[in-house]
């Protein structure tokens, strides 16, 4: 009952059409049933000569009549099934797809940090999949089967309690054989959809690692853990059906033995005299009947609990609490930092953090590999929130401001650049998708991408191709900064532009970076330092803490951290290889 009120509780629009599907269901059901009366009814006419009575043909007349109507109506309700029960099964899948996009979308990044990509693409696609089946095949005609067997059940016992007794005696014993079957039901189904949960993330991960698998020669390696994967999928499955078609088959043998026993309770009232032929003859058509929906039942339930998974499991998603906020932006965009303490498990990244930021200036922050610039950039754009202290943007915690709101004051430019299977123009109007097409190419032709992009077959209407594969680091790099210049957000968060480029591509990305980020608030992160020596201020981390501040002649003066790292930089200028 719960895993029927979850599954109702994912779309409204799908459940209001659900239940006219399983209205629809129930009438056909019904009126097929009743179709057997009228063909009893119509024999025992043809066979009232052999005991010297007269066929009536007003009654004929009258069961060919309610046929006729009874087959219009079936035709009309199917109909209807179909439609609403297809209609609803695909609105409910959309629906909870868009949800959870939409939901995912607002996630901290906490989320995909303890969720793998499989899992996700697990919950949009299969889980939702399973959602939709189990609307179409499962639901409607479960609820359909128990109401119309219900109803069947009721007329008996006024038609002939005994008849009645006799048809549905084994009933119970069915039913118990699959509730006592329940929990093992519910531990198999856990056990394959989490083994094929494995499998996607194994799958994706070999596909997505496939040229350091190859450079590496893992093949073997890689291979056997994804085989190892596969094959656990295949017994987890076998195991399921296996276990859950044995139980099956014997609820459903137990059912199909009250047949027996209601054609030998029909003849021994019969010859006993206490029943006539007619009703007799109608109990055993309707054991027939009857038997089809339960059968079907027995078989639906056990299924049921396979969706509970899936639909737990999206229920699960969709209860994680998205960031929010109500604040409205702020004017001013110095950005200051108030004892901020952050860790994205346990240890901690950023510890009891002050700093100011001040507007219209270019930032840079250095310090070794590990002291948590790239967190700290993260924190300020809020992909995280903080665990203690606060962060305020022109005075506002950022706590406070809606992310995605707040998302528009920052032109991010990641070191690693992600570009979709699209023209180069849509690429860069990922930026501001109203942008015109002439504003995108000035964007480009400010962040020095014109030229090359001129050189592609269909210049800006050239399809990138998956990832943009066919495009060079320094290309990437300036697409990105495109993206940058057409947003034109009052704050720029720089991350490693011009690393590990060739020199012509670092003096395109410079020249790109300075059509960026004049007149803005600027974060730089970088490791070259002879790129920032001229920038405003300097942040030196050091274990998620301020070491040092200050301009660059100002740190050498001072002669820590920030000159050691200058210092050893400017040596290994000298280095060669041997
Ligand atoms: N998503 C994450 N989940 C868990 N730990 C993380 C995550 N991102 C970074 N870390 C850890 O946080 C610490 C700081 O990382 P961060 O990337 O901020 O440093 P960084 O100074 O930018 O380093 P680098 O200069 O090498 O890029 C590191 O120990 C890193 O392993």
């Amino acid at each position: 009952m719960k895993t029927l009120k979850d599954l109702f509780q994912l779309s409204d629009k799908a459940s209001k059409n659900l239940e006219k599907g399983i209205l629809a269901v129930t009438l056909t059901n019904i009126v097929s049933l009743l179709s057997v009366v009228v063909v009893v009814n119509i024999f025992s006419e043809i066979l009232r000569p052999l005991d010297n009575e007269e066929i009536s043909w007003n009654k004929m007349w009258l069961m060919l009549l309610v046929g006729i109507l009874l087959a219009i109506v079936n035709y009309f309700a199917a109909r209807n099934d179909y439609r609403k029960t297809y209609v609803s099964c695909y609105t409910a899948a959309e629906d909870s797809r868009l949800r959870i996009a939409e939901t995912v979308r607002k996630f901290p990044m906490s989320v995909f940090n303890s969720k793998s990509l499989a899992e996700f693409t697990t919950n949009i696609m299969g889980d939702c999949a399973s959602i939709e089946h189990s609307l179409s095949h499962i639901v409607p005609p479960l609820i359909a089967d128990t109401i119309s067997a219900t109803i069947v059940c009721i007329c008996l016992i006024f038609f002939d309690w005994r008849m009645a007794v006799s048809i549905f005696c084994t009933l119970p014993i069915s039913f118990l054989i699959i509730l006592a079957n329940k929990k093992l039901q519910k531990k198999l189904s856990q056990r394959q959809l989490t083994d094929k949960l494995k499998a996607s993330e194994k799958i994706q991960e070999y596909l997505e690692g496939i040229k350091l698998i190859k450079s590496y020669n893992l093949a073997g390696n890689k291979s056997v853990e994804l085989e190892k994967a596969l094959r656990s999928l295949k017994d987890s499955s076998i195991n399921l059906e296996m276990k859950t078609g044995v139980v099956i088959s014997v609820a459903q043998f137990v059912l199909q033995a009250g047949i027996g026993i209601t054609v030998f309770v029909g003849t021994n009232l019969f010859t006993g005299g206490s029943i006539a032929l007619l009703p007799m003859l109608l109990s055993l058509v309707v054991v027939c009947r009857v038997y089809g929906p339960i059968l079907s039942i027995l078989t639906l339930l056990p299924m049921l609990e396979h969706t509970l998974v899936s639909t737990r499991r999206i229920k699960e998603l969709l209860a994680i609490k998205p960031m929010t906020g109500e604040e409205t932006l702020p004017d001013a965009y110095d950005i200051s930092l108030e004892n901020v303490t952050f860790a994205y498990e346990k240890t901690k990244v950023i510890n009891n953090l002050s700093l100011e930021i001040p507007e219209g200036k270019v930032t840079a922050l250095v310090g070794p590999s590990g002291s948590g610039k790239s967190t700290l950039t993260k924190l300020i754009a809020r992909f995280w929130d903080v665990d203690a202290g606060r962060i305020c943007i022109g005075g506002k915690d950022i706590k406070n401001i809606d992310p995605e709101n707040l998302m528009s004051l920052f032109s991010i430019v990641f070191q690693d650049v992600t570009l979709f299977n699209d023209t180069v123009l849509n690429n860069i109007r990922i930026g501001n998708v109203n942008a015109s097409d002439e504003e995108v190419m000035r964007a480009a032709k400010l962040a020095q991408c014109d030229e090359f992009i001129q050189k592609m077959p269909e210049g800006y209407n050239t399809v990138l191709g998956e990832n943009g594969n066919t495009l060079s680091g320094g290309e990437r790099q300036r697409i990105s900064i495109a993206r940058a210049i057409l947003k034109d957000a009052p704050i720029i968060l720089l991350d490693e532009a011009t690393a590990a480029l060739d020199p012509e591509n670092e003096i395109h990305i410079q020249a790109a970076i300075s059509s960026l980020v004049e007149g803005k608030t600027v974060i730089v992160i970088a490791h070259k330092l002879s790129t920032i020596v001229d920038v405003d201020n300097i942040l030196v981390l050091d274990k998620g803490e301020l070491a040092e501040s200050g301009t660059h002649t100002q740190l050498l003066l001072r002669n820590g951290l920030y000159a050691r790292l200058y210092n050893l930089q400017e040596d290994s200028k000298k280095w060669k290889i041997a």
